[in-house]
């Protein structure tokens, strides 16, 4: 089905395995629009601290790899892709070291600092190419994009987000229990929601969604709804 144009920014936030990057994406490509996954930058710098053996908590040592990384973030939700110097590392940042890390170097403020200017370039470049953008994260109404035309803030109970996340790896064919993937999403969550800089929060004008008991299709539609009531879809004449 065709849904029209977005026009503006669309801030998705929201904890671990709420189905920011799933909803995301999927709202982007049915709106024409560009797709920025932030997490997967984070992630990036993560992986290039671990690869270069520095402490994910030593804040100098995290700093200069991020600023040496060459990370470079694509915004097409048909084909999200992330790059370090060049080279494709969208299976490497998914793995359980970058996972158990990803959120001790996400608190280094200079990282934040250094991600979000290069977040806001991408987004700005988007707006100019197409018109419209989803971004979804942790701090993107309430830092990124004070201004976004639309925010929402997913919520989902902890044991349907560990039972989804659990069943995600498992279909990519890495052995998680629910248990173990209730500890890490609750561990995670607690680390970015109480980090000094930029914590995990819902921006004040953000529209809540719990999606505990909707399916992938029912939260686009829940999205879809919001755009078309905030007037943030343009359709084409005759379209
Ligand atoms: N509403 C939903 N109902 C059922 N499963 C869902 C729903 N939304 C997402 N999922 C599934 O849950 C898993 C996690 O979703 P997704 O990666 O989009 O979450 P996320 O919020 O981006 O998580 P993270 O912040 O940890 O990256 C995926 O396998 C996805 O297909
Ligand atoms: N705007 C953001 C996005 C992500 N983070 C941190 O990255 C971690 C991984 O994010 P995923 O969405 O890929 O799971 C997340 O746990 C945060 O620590 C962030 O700080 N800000």
């Amino acid at each position: 089905m065709a849904h029209g144009e977005l026009r503006g920014v669309v801030a998705l936030d929201g904890p671990s395995g709420t189905g920011k990057s799933s909803a995301a994406r999927r709202l982007a490509a049915s709106l024409g629009a560009r797709y920025l996954d932030t997490g997967a930058m984070y992630r990036a710098v993560t992986l290039a601290v671990l690869r270069a053996g520095v402490d994910p908590t030593d804040a100098e040592g995290v700093a200069a790899v991020a600023r040496a990384a060459g990370l470079a973030q694509g915004d097409d939700p048909e084909h999200s892709t992330t790059t370090l110097a060049g080279v494709d590392v969208g299976a490497d940042i998914r793995g359980p070291e970058v996972t158990c890390a990803v959120s001790p170097v996400s608190a280094v403020p200079s990282v934040r600092e250094l991600l979000v200017a290069h977040q806001r370039a991408i987004i700005a470049a988007a707006l100019e190419q197409a018109g419209g953008i989803v971004v979804e994260g942790r701090d993107i109404g309430t830092v990124v994009v004070p201004d976004a035309a639309l925010k929402v803030y997913l919520t989902a109970d902890a044991e349907a987000r560990a039972q989804r996340r659990a069943k995600q790896d498992s279909d990519s064919g890495r052995a998680a229990t629910v248990d173990a993937t209730l500890a890490d999403v609750r561990r995670r969550d607690a680390y970015d929601s109480t980090r000094a800089v930029s914590p995990l929060r819902p921006a004040e004008d953000a529209v809540e969604l719990d999606t505990t008991s909707l399916d992938l299709a029912g939260t686009l539609a829940a999205l879809l709804e919001l755009v078309e009531r905030r007037g943030l879809r343009v359709v084409a004449v005759g379209g």
